[in-house]
């Protein structure tokens, strides 16, 4: 049985559809780690709030799962930068810092010395360890991180990264990014929004084989490199060509290195499968 099953979800908001899921059902299956992508405003919050039934919505939502057994990580924090760490633990976890458990959890995530902190005082990724911790400590079955890494430099975007990939492995994970590094480690489920509709719900490996997808070869976007048969998306800087199978890849690179053209080459790159689903779908809608 899903956890959650999300069956024709709108939301209107000042008489505006900002969800619009209506001729969908969406399951959430145990086990599934499912990226949630798509552009700002595109629905990716709502989805969630719908899921968590933080919001009004037309439509079913089925839920499996009790509410202690989720655990949230929302974009936004709502504990007050003047609150002591140990007090935001005490509060959440109910227990006393003494507790082994909160001593394990302090040591496992590396948050010893911050006990006496108050919020303002933690960086970003310190803020983001401690969050994990909150939202894994009563081993929920579903967790959902909403924009986890979000602002974080490289270095503490992967030890956060690494971090939720240790303690997942067993659970359902919901995972809103813009980062696709990021998806690419923790997801094998994509969930693609666009303007409140869902472009596609598949695993990765589904949606490669839908779209004949697999690798994407990169140029510099002004570098003249005529291959008409090729299919190819556009960043602002690449040129991406995506090849169909191994056969077609060498032809590319060998006439790519016959050439002189330097490229990189990224087997199933979640990044070029979005802007690919995404071009697909505006040309159908023009
Ligand atoms: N309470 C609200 N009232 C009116 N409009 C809203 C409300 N909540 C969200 N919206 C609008 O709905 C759209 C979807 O918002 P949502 O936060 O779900 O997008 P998102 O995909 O999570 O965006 P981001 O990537 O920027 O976080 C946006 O245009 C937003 O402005």
């Amino acid at each position: 049985m899903p956890l959650v099953e999300l069956q024709q979800v709108s939301v209107v908001k000042k008489d505006r559809i900002i969800l619009d899921l209506k001729n969908v059902e969406i399951s959430i299956e145990k086990g599934d780690k499912i990226g949630i992508i798509g552009s700002n405003g595109s629905g990716k919050t709502t989805m969630i709030r719908v899921i968590l039934n933080l919001i009004n919505y037309k439509g079913t939502v089925h839920r499996h799962i009790q509410t202690k057994d989720v655990g949230i990580q929302m974009q936004h924090n709502q504990f007050s930068d003047l609150m002591k760490v140990k007090e935001i633990i005490s509060l959440v976890c109910n227990c006393s810092l003494a507790d082994s458990r909160i001593q394990e959890g302090l040591q496992r995530f590396n948050l010893q010395k911050l006990v006496d902190k108050r919020l303002s005082y933690l960086s970003g990724g310190e803020k983001q360890r401690l969050t994990i911790f909150l939202v894994i400590f009563h081993n929920p079955a579903l967790l959902i991180f909403d924009e986890i890494t979000s602002g974080l430099d490289f270095d503490s975007r992967n030890s956060i990264i690494k971090l939720i990939q240790s303690l997942t492995s067993d659970k359902t994970l919901l995972i809103v990014s813009h980062y696709f590094e990021e998806i690419e480690k923790l997801a094998d489920k994509l969930l693609i929004l666009d303007d409140g509709k869902l472009l596609a719900f598949d695993t990765i490996e589904n949606l490669c084989e839908t779209h004949q997808f697999f690798s994407a070869i990169s140029i510099d976007r002004d570098v003249a490199f005529e291959n008409s048969s090729l299919r190819f998306v556009q960043t602002d800087s690449q040129k991406i060509f995506m090849t169909k199978n191994q056969e077609e890849e060498e032809k590319v690179m060998e006439k790519l290195r016959h050439d002189n053209i330097p490229f990189t080459y990224k087997p199933k790159d979640i990044k070029t499968l979005y802007t690919y689903i995404r071009k697909q779908t505006q040309r159908e809608i023009v």
